[in-house]
């Protein structure tokens, strides 16, 4: 087979959305603990931490758990998802049809729910026993109600961890200890902290917390006050939830919670990252660490200007942020702009004196410290905008491609400056959702050349790694029949897709297995895909990486002339 049938062999229509929303993958793992320990944080005010005891190189497994100690779903994904190894299982028919095309678990996942509450559901017999036994036996019967409303995950988590110390003080006590302990709930100066933050949402916790107790039947256990335990559970479920999504979709599917993931403090440039491996959790290696380091994951988008982190962490968390970054002030590279506010032209003068008025309520957000002149009240104002765009999960195509271009058009937002990142992913997804293939390519292929390596160095962040599988599928359509005339015209301008499809190829099929785990689902389906299309072509994988070298300048300028103006 010549390079320029191949990917006939392989074109299917992606609908299935694999521009994932920009978040720091969030999945730990809890290695064997001898390589990490939890001890005082050097962070000023930040209780325990966690700790290399060896040194780690990029891309190294840190902390692997097979499965965090609590995982509860979103009550959204309930009967959808296996409640035991958290893989989804697609209801839309034609989501399921082309997701399994691509080999893709949740195309072909089946679940069945629990017939005795139906309200969760599992994807095989083994996952069910391993459930039951650990801890759905303890919350079947209570969640079963039929009048009682879903409850959310926090409380589950702590009606499921009451049931066990009720049947098990001795060995569940440690472990609901673990989770007790963690702050900001194990700390009375955590617990002042956060009332005082946020008085409305620590009352929620500790109601939602007796509520679990109540659901449970007040239970009892000698030497355990389990109303309190109940109410802290809640409350440090709530606040330390590592957020699980589906890798290959972002599909949110709930939230984690574990003694030793969850130690680890937050910094706004991370040492390490979370990979979720469903159900296995590992923290990886973002550059070196050595021996006694601190070990650091981001809570949040670390590549958000430093007062945009603050405000998530203070709104998601309840904590002021004290890693290095952010004790060194706001002239980090995050926060630096492309241009100067002087050099802002009338046009967008004028735009941002209109958006001034408009977001007058939350400028303050946006202000740096000190900075309150019209210029900076200008810049806030444009900033405002973009992010509102990006949160208020309103926004269509024309509204983000205008916020793109108010912030890349004023002068004063670079590509690579948040939100403009954010905003191009946001972008490419809703091109994919309109099925408008090529322009969901252009922006793919402007994030993997320009914009994701500069955002984040490591060739095997998962990011960068799913934004090359979505370009590589792109790809795969854009050589289909229906798009025979877009593709011809692209060749004539020396963009040779069916060459550049086996750049990403040879990227994924390099990277997916480092980036997530060679036995990872994932690394599955990229590996399955590259000995597919390799024993159909006749060239050799170093004669077809010349080819690949030739013709990646074009697609490097593709992504160059990505401007505002061809928007
Ligand atoms: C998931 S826990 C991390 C473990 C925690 N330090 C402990 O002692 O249990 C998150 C809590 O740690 C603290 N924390 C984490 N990162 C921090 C940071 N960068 N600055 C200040 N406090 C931080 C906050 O109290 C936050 O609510």
């Amino acid at each position: 087979m010549t390079i320029h049938g191949h990917t006939k062999s392989v074109a299917v229509k992606i609908i299935v959305v694999a521009f994932r929303p920009f978040r720091i993958p969030t999945s730990a793992k809890m290695p064997a603990d001898e390589g990490v320990e939890v001890k005082q944080s050097r962070l000023p005010g930040a209780g325990k931490g966690l700790f290399a005891r060896a040194a780690f190189s990029p891309g190294d497994i840190v902390v692997s758990v097979d499965r965090p100690l609590v995982t509860e779903l979103e009550v959204e994904r309930m009967l959808d998802t296996c409640a035991w190894c958290c893989q989804r299982a697609a209801a839309d028919p034609i989501e399921r049809k082309m997701a399994a095309a691509m080999g893709i678990p949740h195309g072909f996942t089946e679940v069945k729910s629990c017939t005795g509450c139906r309200r969760v559901a599992y994807c095989s017999r083994g996952c069910q026993t391993k459930a039951w036994k650990r801890e759905h036996k303890y919350e079947c019967k209570v969640i079963s109600i039929e009048d009682r409303p879903p409850l959310p995950p926090g409380v589950r988590a702590a009606i499921k961890i009451l049931g066990r110390l009720k049947a098990d003080p001795d060995h569940a006590f440690a472990d609901a200890r673990k989770i007790m302990s963690l702050w900001p709930a194990g700390d009375p100066d955590g617990l002042a902290e956060i009332s005082r933050l946020n008085q409305k949402k620590y009352e929620d916790f500790q109601v939602l917390g007796h509520a679990a107790w109540l659901y449970s039947g007040k239970p009892q256990a000698e030497g355990l006050d389990l109303q309190t335990i109940s109410r802290k559970i809640v409350s440090n479920t709530m606040h330390n939830a590592i957020p699980l999504s589906s890798v290959f979709d972002g599909v949110p599917l709930g939230i984690a919670i574990d003694p030793l993931i969850s130690s680890a403090n937050h910094s706004c440039d991370p040492n390490a990252v979370l990979v979720l491996n469903q159900p296995r959790h590992e923290m990886r290696a973002l550059r070196k660490i050595k021996a006694g380091e601190e070990i650091f994951l981001s809570y949040i988008e670390a590549t958000n200007p430093s007062h945009v982190r603050q405000a998530q962490l203070k709104d998601s968390y309840l904590f002021t942020c004290k890693c290095a970054t952010c004790q060194n002030g706001v002239n980090v590279k995050t926060d630096r702009f492309f241009g100067r506010f002087e050099d802002m032209g009338s046009e967008y003068r004028k735009i941002a004196d209109k958006l001034v008025s408009r977001h007058e309520s939350k400028l303050s957000k946006f202000l740096g410290p000190g900075g309150d002149d019209e210029g900076a009240k200008r810049i806030a104002a444009i900033e405002a905008e973009a992010y509102d765009v990006l949160e208020t999960g309103q926004a269509g195509i024309d509204e983000t491609r205008e916020a793109i271009k108010l912030c890349v058009g004023s002068g004063l937002w670079s590509w690579t400056r948040q939100p403009v990142p954010l905003l191009c992913r946001q972008l490419a997804t809703q091109y994919l959702h309109a099925s408008r293939v090529y322009e969901a390519f252009r922006i793919g292929v402007k994030l993997h050349c320009e914009i994701l390596p500069a955002l984040y160095p490591q060739e095997f962040y998962t990011d960068r790694v799913l934004n090359a599988w979505s370009v590589s599928t792109l790809i795969n359509v854009l050589c289909g029949d229906a798009h025979e005339e877009l593709y011809q015209e692209l060749a004539k301008g020396g963009v040779q897709l069916r060459v550049l499809y086996f750049g990403f190829l040879f990227y994924l099929h390099e990277h997916t297995p480092r980036a997530f785990r060679p036995d990872s689902s994932f690394a599955k389906v990229t590996d399955h895909t590259y000995t597919q299309i390799m024993a159909g072509v006749t060239y050799s994988e170093e004669e077809l990486k010349e080819k690949v070298q030739a013709a990646w300048p074009a697609l490097e300028a593709l992504a160059n002339n990505v401007t505002v103006s061809s928007f």
